[in-house]
């Protein structure tokens, strides 16, 4: 005990302290801790207010680098304007919530205010409690993060106080990435006040700077689509007291403490150890690799310095590490080219073995190897499964409804895998994964084109970062078995993997206005537009339809296929083409063109222009 430094004692007391907070359950319980933790801990900065970058500030506040900070969480006191229940529900996006979160871009007027923030954090307690039955609301502890954003302040505050309005413990960790959030939820560390019951992930992923959002975790994973319309419906009613001036609650939530947590670093060293164990427990496995990452201004700077430097690796020539919510450089998404184009040019600029290119919030990534191939969409999802599939031979990969024909080959033919093509949408995709396994079909992979993916030995997890770690081990236990350094480890995996000439995603609007609906959902629309896509080829002897297809319409032809189907959340048909040349892709563009040429409220432009008429 003599040994241990004031801070550690500190550590330990706190944790102690938190201890009794999980087993109290009297209606003392927040004061009694309140009071211990105050004089336990230096006081720092009262009001719950932080502008700017909070990183940063963290950092700044927290001299321990680790362990828990305090504040107090103030309540906002504008003016309430009303919001239909509706206009909640519309905030659903598949199992996310998403809004505008930043006025002044024209037509998209603020729809995720600070108070109808407030009223979803505490619709997701009430929900919380619902599913812990007999447990009171003081016993519940949920996290918050944040991506880049530059709402994520003003979201993570309103986000505390809803939840502290409805008597939960509040944890902040600050600039964060969604996979560590999910991972606060299993960590055991009271030090680090986990697990957690709940989290609360503030993002919009790759979208505009003026929006923002929502993903919420227990252990058991992320919320579905039933969960958030739940979690709303709940908000909804909620807004309404905190509209009629609920100044009591108001009150009661700007008393309450929230905690902040250096949580990144927990997470960050679960990784760094992953890594370790793989190449035979050595401290530095990466050593001499260069390795270059783009957060894209993102949440993914993290990874530099607290993944790949302690791995030994040199890191100089990374790029746009600095959290920045305007997003100057280019769009956080391994999906968008330019997003591409400037991790390959990072690489060949600084002659490094590997890229790595985090989404916003880094539970989506790419990679790029030492000659500027790009690791990402079908590519990712091939290298992936090789890497899998020699851990797991035989096992099932499945995967989003956009991957190429070519993949399957290369699984199936090459690794002797199963290719399981489902649906568009990573909770699809890990939902299916997770179903397939309970039926006795093992798969230890679900990946999309997007760049999610979601390994078994994770938890079921869809973390960007963990993808990247799968691909670090291959590099440092092919060098630690003398097969050379450097990426070619990696590139030799996807050998033989077939690429069309030609791949295009055209995406066809559904005007919801247009009088063709009468005044219908655009889904219906989109489904009787498929409907006579579907007809249509079965008529043509030249096209075959998919005989096994989970969404839309999938048809091979000309050398290649094509798949129209609704998307997931936008009243569009996106239509995937891939051919052996652009004349084969435009005969198969121009099949789908006349099928669907009379559905007037869809907008086929692009097609039109795609197919030169
Ligand atoms: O159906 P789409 O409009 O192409 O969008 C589909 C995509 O939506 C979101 O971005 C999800 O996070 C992805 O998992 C999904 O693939």
């Amino acid at each position: 005990m003599a040994a241990l430094s004031g801070k550690v004692v500190q550590h330990n007391l706190v944790a102690k302290c938190c201890q009794q907070d999980r087993e109290l359950s009297t209606k003392y319980r927040l004061y009694y801790c309140t009071l211990s933790r105050r004089n336990l801990l230096p006081p720092v900065g009262g009001k719950l207010a932080w502008n700017g970058n909070s990183t940063m500030q963290l950092d700044a506040l927290s001299k321990f680098k680790r362990g828990i900070v305090y504040c107090n969480a103030a309540s906002s006191s504008t003016a309430i304007p009303t919001v239909e229940k509706s206009n909640f529900l519309k905030l659903q996006n598949g199992s996310d919530i998403r809004g505008v979160a930043v006025d002044g871009v024209e037509g998209e007027p603020l729809t995720l205010t600070e108070t109808v923030t407030e009223a979803i954090a505490a619709g997701f307690s009430g929900w919380l409690l619902a599913k812990k039955k007999n447990v009171s609301s003081k016993c519940l502890r949920v996290s918050i993060g944040h991506d880049s954003r530059i709402s994520a302040q003003k979201l993570q505050d309103a986000v505390s106080r809803g939840l502290a309005r409805a008597g939960v413990e509040v944890i902040q960790y600050g600039l964060a990435s969604t996979p560590a959030m999910f991972n606060s939820t299993l960590t055991e560390n009271e030090e680090f006040s986990c697990p957690v019951d709940g989290s609360i992930m503030i993002t919009a992923s790759h979208l505009p700077y003026n929006r923002n959002g929502f993903k919420f975790f227990t252990s058991a994973g992320g919320l579905g689509k039933p969960d958030i319309k739940d979690i709303l419906e709940r908000a909804a009613d909620i807004y309404k007291n905190i509209a009629n001036d609920d100044s009591k609650g108001a009150e009661t939530a700007a008393s309450l403490d929230v905690k902040r947590v250096d949580y990144m670093s927990v997470y960050a060293s679960n990784l760094v150890a992953a890594v370790r164990k793989a190449a035979g427990n050595i401290e530095k496995p990466l050593e001499g690799f260069h390795i270059v990452v783009d957060a894209g201004n993102g949440a993914g700077g993290f990874f530099v310095g607290k993944v790949l430097e302690p791995l030994g690796a040199i890191t100089s020539g990374s790029q746009f590490l600095e959290p920045d919510g305007l997003f100057p450089n280019h769009i956080p998404n391994p999906e968008d080219k330019t997003a591409m184009k400037a991790i390959t040019k990072a690489v060949l600029d600084n002659r490094a073995d590997l890229g790595i290119i985090f989404d916003t919030d880094v539970d989506r990534s790419a990679a790029v190897d030492s000659s500027g191939r790009e690791f990402n969409r079908n590519r990712l999802i091939a290298l992936m499964s090789a890497i899998i599939l020699e851990e797991h031979p035989g096992t099932t990969i499945v995967t989003d409804s956009v991957t190429s024909d070519g993949l399957t080959t290369f699984i199936e033919k090459k690794l002797g895998g199963k290719h399981h093509r489902f649906k568009r949408g990573y909770k699809n995709v890990i939902d299916e994964a997770i179903r397939l396994n309970s039926v006795g079909e093992e798969a230890h992979l679900a990946i999309e084109t997007s760049g999610h993916g979601a390994l078994k030995e994770n938890h079921w997890l869809d973390d960007g970062a963990y993808l990247m770690v799968k691909l670090l081990n291959k590099l440092a236990s092919a060098r630690t078995s003398g097969l050379g350094g450097g990426s070619k480890v990696l590139t030799d995996m996807v050998e033989g993997l077939e690429e069309p000439a030609v791949a295009v995603e055209l995406r066809l609007k559904i005007d919801q206005n247009h009088p063709d609906l009468q005044g219908g959902s655009f889904r219906d629309y989109g489904e009787a537009v498929l409907k006579q896509l579907e007809n249509t080829v079965e008529l043509d002897a030249k096209l075959l339809k998919a005989p096994v297809n989970y969404e839309g319409v999938r048809v091979s032809g000309y050398g290649g296929w094509f798949l129209l189907r609704l998307s997931l959340h936008d009243p569009v048909l996106p239509l995937n083409i891939e051919a052996p040349s652009k004349e084969d892709a435009v005969k198969l563009a121009h099949d789908v063109l006349n099928a669907v040429k009379e559905f007037t409220a869809l907008d086929t432009s692009a097609l039109t222009k795609f197919v030169g008429v």
